[in-house]
């Protein structure tokens, strides 16, 4: 049986994705077919995928079919689900923009994190250009102490949930972080029972900062949507900065190796986040001839 399936490839700012529109839910897509879309050598080559689907027409969104019309079924590249992907969102919204499927203005998308409101600037009309704002919702701090070691380097972390896990640390210089092959370990493991995107930080200038993410499912990547909030909430509190306090919305500055993304969190707590999102190619796949190539 043929499993030729259309896709197209997106990014912003480099968290690439393959996006495979499937509004009715009928491909079949387990986590070896997401892993072998991934692969970088064997596949198309992504972070992850943005499995596009109606809301009405998947069992994880039906609750929230009668908020948002498109549920966003993110997968990571090694063929994991996540709650919530920032940058996944934004090229998602600009995929349903270009395919006609919606207008500009405010978008509301299912996620498995919660329905979040994509903005499409009314000025790009189905252009692949622009930044694309998402209402990200409100970060966590659940607390505790956490630790992550990478090069055999141990950093105390800030525990920051933005619909999925994050480890942000701060270090002196992003080389610190080693190669980041394999995934930083972590400590108390009980603080992540699900694993978790490890970001580490510094300081570029006042409300300014570089950071460099190892993803959970994906590895290093060259962005991360909601790592970039859960940073700039992080480097927020730790410059003594609270909006819910001063009632006045803080914005950092958040540059990534692929790009640089803007956030602010506002005095209810809610963090926009802003980048680029474009679509680069679309073509077809057949997922029987793929394969994942190992090491
Ligand atoms: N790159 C994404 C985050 C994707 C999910 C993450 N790897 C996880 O497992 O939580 C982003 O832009 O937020």
């Amino acid at each position: 049986m043929s499993t030729r399936i259309a896709f197209l490839k997106g990014h912003g700012t480099e968290n690439d994705f393959v996006i495979v529109p499937d509004p009715d839910n009928v491909i079949d897509l387990p986590a070896a077919a997401v892993a072998a879309l991934c692969d970088r050598r064997a596949g198309i080559g992504a972070d992850g995928v943005l499995h596009v689907v109606r809301s009405a027409s998947h069992p994880e969104a039906l609750a929230m079919a009668a908020e948002a019309e498109w549920f966003m079924d993110y997968r990571n590249g090694d063929g994991s689900v996540a709650e919530m992907c920032g940058n996944g969102v934004r090229v998602f919204a600009r995929y349903l923009r270009r395919a006609g499927y919606v207008g500009a203005g405010d978008l509301a998308v299912a996620t498995r994190g919660g329905v979040k409101t994509v903005h499409i600037a009314k000025a790009e009309g189905a252009g692949h250009e622009g930044d694309i704002t998402v209402g990200m919702g409100k970060a966590l701090l659940p607390g505790g102490d956490v630790t992550v070691t990478a090069a055999g380097r141990t950093y105390p972390a800030l525990n920051v949930n933005m619909g999925n896990p994050h480890a942000v640390a701060f270090v002196d210089d992003l080389a610190e972080a080693g190669d980041l092959f394999s995934a930083p370990a972590y400590a108390p493991e009980s603080a992540y029972p699900d694993g978790v995107n490890v970001e580490f930080v510094v300081d570029r200038a006042p409300r300014h900062v570089g950071v460099r993410v190892h993803e959970r499912g994906s590895g290093e990547t060259r962005s991360c949507g909601t790592g970039a909030c859960a940073v700039a909430v992080a480097a927020a509190r730790r410059d003594g900065v609270d909006p819910a306090l001063t009632g006045e919305p803080v914005t950092y500055t958040v540059d990534l190796p692929g790009g640089r993304l803007t956030v602010t969190e506002h005095p209810d707590g809610h963090v926009d986040l802003t980048g680029a999102a474009v679509i680069i190619a679309e073509g077809e796949v057949e997922l029987a001839g793929l394969s994942v190539i190992s090491g």
